[in-house]
């Protein structure tokens, strides 16, 4: 079984090419392999297929909106093997695979998620990076929502870009206090506000166009990016300033990102990087199990 390993912004995935879908992701085989220890390690698991191999083999029910049968899909899975509907730093990683491996001729081509389709635009391959331009589709608010943070209550925007988030905009908080913030445990948030778990993101307000952000991932923990959280990340500050669009560089502690919102839909610009490829013992796999 082959596999590659890569990041964006050093929010790190395995890569599956799996395009008859043939492998069961179970939970604990997806927990295993990205663990740090027991497995390879990474933040999440991208499987690599079309759309339509992917409802043919019963994964997808149904096909998300605006993906075609024959669309790639990135079907993502959390490093403790939950589902997600999306993942920004994700895409750029899985439209760079493509793109690397020759399975994707073109520059510009869809990538399904369950969050609906995500069209990509590969600027620039060279050598082990890429540079990737996602189309995120929709910022939806979804109101004001507080997170607890090591004690420290921060109050956020809710924020649905497929998956949800809570952006938290702190006036008082500089790119070296929010570095010592204590982000081991997760945030303590409102489960009825957020029935379905959340990505909680806190950030500096806008200064030069940038921000500093640092996130806890629904599903994985603290990661050094999250695309999809630069993204609510940018809006809650633009926001902050009353302002429904523009362009903010969103600053992680894995690297930059340029964030793009107008006519209340956004655009993730930012690298990707192929660090490794090789081959998962099939046995071991086998014996993970269910
Ligand atoms: N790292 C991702 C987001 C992955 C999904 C998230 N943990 C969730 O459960 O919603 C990104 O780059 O967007």
């Amino acid at each position: 079984m082959q596999f590659s390993k890569g990041h964006g912004t050093e929010n790190d995935f395995v890569v599956l090419p799996d395009l008859d879908v043939e492998l069961d992701l179970t939970t604990e085989r997806v927990s295993t392999l990205c663990d740090r220890r027991s497995g390879l390690g990474a933040d999440g698991l991208l499987r690599v297929a079309r759309a339509g191999a992917l409802k043919q083999a019963g994964v997808l029910d149904t096909l998300p909106s605006g993906v075609g049968a024959d669309d790639w899909f990135m079907d993502y899975r959390n490093a403790d093997g939950s589902v997600a509907e999306m993942c920004g730093n994700g895409v750029r990683v899985f439209a760079h695979f493509l793109r690397a491996s020759g399975l994707e001729l073109a520059d510009e081509f869809v990538v399904g998620s369950r969050a609906g389709a995500r069209p990509v635009v590969v600027h620039r391959v060279a050598g082990a990076t890429a540079d990737v331009t996602v189309d995120m589709g929709r910022v939806r608010d979804l109101g004001t929502s507080t997170a607890t943070v090591a004690g420290t209550e921060f109050t956020g925007l809710g924020i649905d870009v497929g998956n949800p988030h809570l952006a938290c905009v702190s006036d008082t908080l500089t790119a070296e206090t929010l570095a010592a913030l204590d982000l081991t445990e997760a945030p303590v948030f409102d489960t009825a506000f957020f029935g379905s778990g959340v990505n909680v993101e806190i950030l500096t307000a806008i200064s030069d166009g940038a921000v500093d952000m640092r996130v806890f991932e629904r599903g994985v923990g603290e990661t050094r990016s999250c695309g999809t959280g630069t993204v609510a990340a940018a809006a809650a500050a633009l926001r902050a300033e009353d302002r429904t669009e523009g362009e903010v560089r969103v600053r992680v502690p894995g690297g930059e990102v340029t964030v793009t919102i107008t006519d209340g839909k956004a655009t993730l610009r930012g690298p990707s990087v192929l660090v490794a490829a090789g081959s998962i013992d099939d046995v071991w796999w086998a014996a993970l199990g269910g």
